[in-house]
């Protein structure tokens, strides 16, 4: 597994010629707040319809990863490329601009709207029509006239998510859907991600504490601890390998 990181093996390389340019390439990134560096060194790259699952304990600095993806956060150090271009540091708008689309832990919908109001105000060309968002997340379509404040924690997450949808995301960025869900509800939507990767060729990288679901629905997954990655690899050889997780998550307590 040691031969087999995300790390070692990703190409980052997005010279003309190269064989297939990643839809996402994170190189050497590092991140953290005023001094402090919390995130260092991470490296993947994603090509289209493929599901990264980013694990890790808590304050690991996987939500700081996320939110310096999306140019929330100014970059300590490294590149993120999308599509083959170098995004400039800490530029939020171009980063949405070129298709990175982050669904935030807090989900931040306009409680009081609608569904639909929702779904219209953020509507792009390109991105999936309101039907077709729907279709993805058939719950919505009976509530199409509600407001969001008044969705089920679930129901919720399913609107963040398709909110994102109908803006023409080519990176899916989902921080923690899962937070503040049941079991049997998280079952549900974390298929989805595996669809909508499948069907809209994005790449979704996704933050989750469920990680044998995670691992499921992933292609491939990195363990971050204390803001570096401990472990990468494909999902289905981590999935199968327990003992190994548990290890990268109790890190040097073991
Ligand atoms: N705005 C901030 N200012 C300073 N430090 C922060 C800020 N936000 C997070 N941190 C610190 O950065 C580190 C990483 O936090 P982060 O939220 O990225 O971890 P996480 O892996 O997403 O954790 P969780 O699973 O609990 O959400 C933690 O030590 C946290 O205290």
């Amino acid at each position: 597994m040691a031969d087999s990181t995300l790390a070692d093996t990703a190409d980052h390389s997005t010279a003309p010629g190269s064989a297939a340019v990643p839809i996402l390439d994170c190189q050497n990134l590092s991140a953290g707040y005023g001094p402090v560096r919390v995130v260092r060194d991470v490296n993947f790259a994603l090509q289209a319809g493929s599901v990264l699952a980013v694990l890790g304990p808590n304050g690991a600095g996987k939500s700081t990863l996320m939110n310096t993806l999306a140019g929330l956060l100014p970059r300590k150090g490294g590149h993120v490329v999308v599509e083959g271009k170098s995004l400039r540091n800490g530029r939020p708008a171009e980063a949405n601009r070129h298709g990175l689309i982050l669904v935030p832990d807090d989900r931040a919908l306009f409680t009081s709207m609608t569904v639909r109001e929702n779904l219209s105000i953020a509507k792009r060309s390109g991105g999936l029509s309101l039907d077709g968002a729907i279709d993805m997340f058939p719950a919505l379509g009976k509530r199409i006239k509600v407001n969001a404040g008044a969705l089920s924690g679930g129901e919720q997450q399913m609107l963040a998510v398709a909110r994102a949808l109908v803006q023409n995301p080519r990176v899916l960025l989902i921080d923690e859907m899962s937070m503040g869900l049941a079991p049997v509800i998280v079952e549900e939507l974390l298929p989805i991600v595996r669809r909508i990767a499948d069907e809209t060729d994005a790449v979704v990288v996704l933050v989750e504490q469920h990680v044998q679901l995670a691992l499921e629905v992933a292609d491939e997954a990195l363990v971050i601890v204390h803001g570096g990655v401990r472990l990468s690899g494909p999902a289905d050889e981590l999935a199968k390998n327990p003992e190994l997780l548990e290890q990268a998550y109790l890190g040097d307590a073991v």
